[in-house]
């Protein structure tokens, strides 16, 4: 039975992309079902081009489902954008950062867009400079940024109006890992705080450590659904890829330590 709580709940969701009069469109959502809960991470895993961020698209009202049911929060994403906007922060692949802005500036643009009050403003931004750990870099323009620090700017940026639902596409592409160390917690608080996540992800290990639930697409259909050990316990014992017990990833931070960089 699906659950009527969900933050999202699709079912059926198909999206066709026009390629002109004399070709068939093409299908690039097929019949998508797809929840993800109030207190959980859902990862949405697929191959490149399977359709992870047409589906993102679909969630923020960018693109009208040719048919299907959905609903965000509650809400129809297209009819309902304007109020969805607020609830929900999107983080896309490309960071939306202003350059010549520093990172205190993009902060408090940003809250001053959504309304934040000004005596709520200053804590606000502080708080959230303190929460991605760029407190020392508060002054320093974005532009300037490498791209890990950039990422957590841009998480800060989402995390800092609270939303209900927190999309994110690709979150921890190209940084290191003690940047991504960094933004997994923060992910991982935001669930805790019985707020919903969906990220979409090509990093196995990522959806390994984040995902409470993950769904699989491929050409635009569903492939699989469930929590981690109802995927696995589907995989035949001799298609097992054996993992050694102490990962590369334990190595590279136990010689180059936790700390973030610059
Ligand atoms: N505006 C568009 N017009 C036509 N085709 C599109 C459009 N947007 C996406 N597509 C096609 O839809 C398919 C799904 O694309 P999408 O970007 O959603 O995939 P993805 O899973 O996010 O890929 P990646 O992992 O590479 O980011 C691709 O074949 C893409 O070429």
């Amino acid at each position: 039975m699906r659950d009527r709580q969900a933050a999202v709940d699709a079912a059926g969701v198909t999206v066709e992309f026009s390629r002109g009069r004399r070709k068939e469109p093409y299908r690039a959502l097929d019949t998508i079902d797809l929840e993800a809960r109030h207190g959980e991470i859902t990862c949405l895993l697929g191959p490149n081009g399977s359709g992870k961020t047409t589906l993102m698209n679909v969630l923020t009202g960018l693109l009208r489902p040719g048919s299907g049911e959905l609903r965000v929060l509650g809400l129809d994403p297209v009819a309902d954008r304007r109020e969805l906007l607020r609830r929900i922060a999107l983080v896309p692949q490309e960071t939306s950062l202003y350059p010549e802005l520093t990172a205190r500036e993009n902060l408090e643009f940003h809250a001053r867009y959504y309304g934040l009050a000004a005596g709520q403003l200053r804590v606000r931004v502080d708080e959230t400079l303190e929460l991605v750990q760029l407190g020392g870099r508060a002054g320093d323009r974005a532009g300037t940024f490498s791209g890990g620090m950039q990422r957590r700017l841009a998480l800060g940026k989402a995390l800092m109006m609270k939303p209900e639902l927190l999309l994110l596409d690709e979150p921890t592409l190209g940084v290191d890992v003690q940047s991504r160390e960094a933004i997994w917690t923060r992910i991982e608080e935001v669930a805790s705080e019985g707020r919903a996540v969906l990220l979409t992800t090509n990093y196995m290990e990522e959806a390994q450590r984040l995902g409470h639930h993950i769904t699989i697409i491929d050409q635009g259909a569903n492939v699989v659904r469930g929590t981690l050990s109802e995927l696995t316990a589907q995989v035949p014992d001799v298609e097992r890829v054996e993992v050694p017990a102490v990962g590369l990833q334990d190595v590279f931070l136990h010689f180059t330590g936790r700390g973030l960089r610059n």
